[in-house]
């Protein structure tokens, strides 16, 4: 019978030879990655679980990513990172991206940012893995071909203890996106038409496998904004058949083998859906829910009052590369936050050049406010001193994946989601923009 990426991942990683779906099966963990905010209960489920002096199972296969609550005054989110860094020198962790000096974020060559990027840039995201996180876009993953989710801390506790997981074998939907991609159209774009279409619980614990002509042409990035946000249709993971783009990005970061696995072509779907890219437009998700769905140019007359460049869904090097390439040569109306994810991409803003001018320049010409330490920042509000965090009840147009009431801050503030064509050129008049304007 044939068998779906994931499918052959699960049965592969449960020692099987065939698993299907509604299954509930142990499966032996690749990586368990976890953050500052879901670090310490995950780690208080250990000890309590496994005792104060128990080893977790395996040293190199855990990840510790502080990222979210970290360029904050909050003594409890501090306290979170110190845990972290306790535990990894208790534990001889060998993944922890370190931040000791917070007033200078660059003096800390392990610190890394946001964990989705950072897992990817470090080489932690391997064709036919398995790879589990205490949060929620961990699908991100699923770009590389690996099968990768979001679990709670007790699930991540007993990780930490037997490196295995009990679960359920998700049935595949799959979304098969073929055409010309137009120049005005991002990932980020196509996951907001897909979630609008099937809903915020359209593929409730289920794969979304992504296949098509636009998709096989997309970059590893580009991958990366579509898989990150399955979790918002209520996805368990999304795949994407690894090929040569995902093996060059992988190997120029790790030498760690890894086995690619691919959807059999005999293999039983939950739905397809087919998409012709060519025919979308730019669209946006409106206050409060990311299904919630219109085109840009139908929002001409939505005001904003500030406009956010960031986050593992949209903090990536290429979506600033894009936002630059609409910001160029203009000047934007509204405030304009930039929170590069990664250190990597924070470098990249003051190495890469688009028409002759560093990111930076552009971003700096344009008038956006200056680049900040890569983190999660005001994606999800966070402490009130965060960079960026809606404090008052505005209007932002915002590249992250969220936008429930108070998810950047103020409870009585609105989220438009947006690629960050569209976020770049909301920016430059004040209102939501469809980015065609922009780009000639
Ligand atoms: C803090 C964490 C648990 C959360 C998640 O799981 O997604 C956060 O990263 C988010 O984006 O809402």
């Amino acid at each position: 019978m044939g068998m779906t990426i994931t499918e052959k991942i699960l049965a592969k990683a449960s020692g099987r030879s065939v698993v299907e779906p509604g299954e509930n099966i142990w499966v032996d963990v690749d990586v368990l990655m976890t953050h500052d905010v879901c670090g310490p209960g995950t780690i208080g489920v250990f000890k309590r679980e496994f005792g104060a002096d128990a080893k977790v199972w395996n040293s190199e296969k855990i990840v510790l990513i502080p990222d979210h609550y970290i360029f904050t005054a909050d003594e409890r989110a501090n306290r979170n990172v110190d845990i972290l860094r306790e535990f990894a020198q208790e534990q001889g962790i060998k993944y922890f991206y370190d931040i000791t000096d917070k007033s200078n974020f660059k003096a800390n060559p392990d610190y890394k940012g946001v964990c989705h990027v950072a897992l990817a840039q470090e080489g932690h995201t391997r064709p036919g893995e398995v790879l589990f996180g205490t949060d929620s876009h961990t699908c991100n993953a699923g770009a590389f071909g690996q099968f990768a989710t979001g679990i709670g801390n007790t699930d991540a506790g007993f990780i930490m203890g037997t490196g295995k997981l009990l679960i359920k074998v998700p049935a595949t939907m799959r979304f098969i996106l073929n055409g010309e991609m137009p120049p005005y159209l991002l990932a980020k774009d196509l996951i907001l038409h897909i979630i609008g279409d099937i809903t915020v619980a359209g593929a409730t614990y289920r794969t979304m496998e992504f296949a098509g002509v636009a998709v096989e042409k997309m970059t590893m990035e580009e991958r990366m904004t579509l898989c990150n946000m399955v979790i918002e249709a209520g996805g368990k993971n999304g795949t994407i058949a690894p090929d040569e783009t995902t093996f060059e990005y992988v190997r120029s970061r790790t030498n760690q083998p890894f086995e690619p696995v691919y959807t059999d072509p005999d293999a039983k779907f939950y739905s397809n859906r087919r998409y012709d890219v060519s025919q979308l437009e730019p669209v946006v998700a409106q206050p409060h829910s990311p299904d919630n769905r219109a085109l840009a140019r139908e929002c001409s007359n939505v005001k904003i009052d500030r406009v956010y460049i960031g986050s593992c869904t949209g903090g990536k090097t290429e979506d600033f590369f894009h936002a630059a390439k609409i910001l160029k040569g203009n000047k934007v109306k509204v405030p304009t936050y930039l929170v590069p994810a990664t250190q990597k991409v924070y470098e990249d803003l003051f190495k890469l050049k688009y028409s002759e001018q560093t990111l930076s320049e552009i971003f700096l010409e344009a008038g956006c406010i200056e680049p900040a330490a890569p983190s999660c920042a005001a994606c999800l509000g966070g402490p009130k001193d965060t960079f960026g965090r809606m404090n008052e009840p505005e209007i932002c147009v915002s590249t992250t994946n969220r936008n429930f009431p108070g998810r950047m801050g103020n409870k009585e503030a609105g989220v438009y989601l947006a690629s960050p064509y569209t976020a770049a050129a909301s920016a430059l008049t004040g209102y939501v923009t469809d980015p065609r304007e922009f780009l000639s």
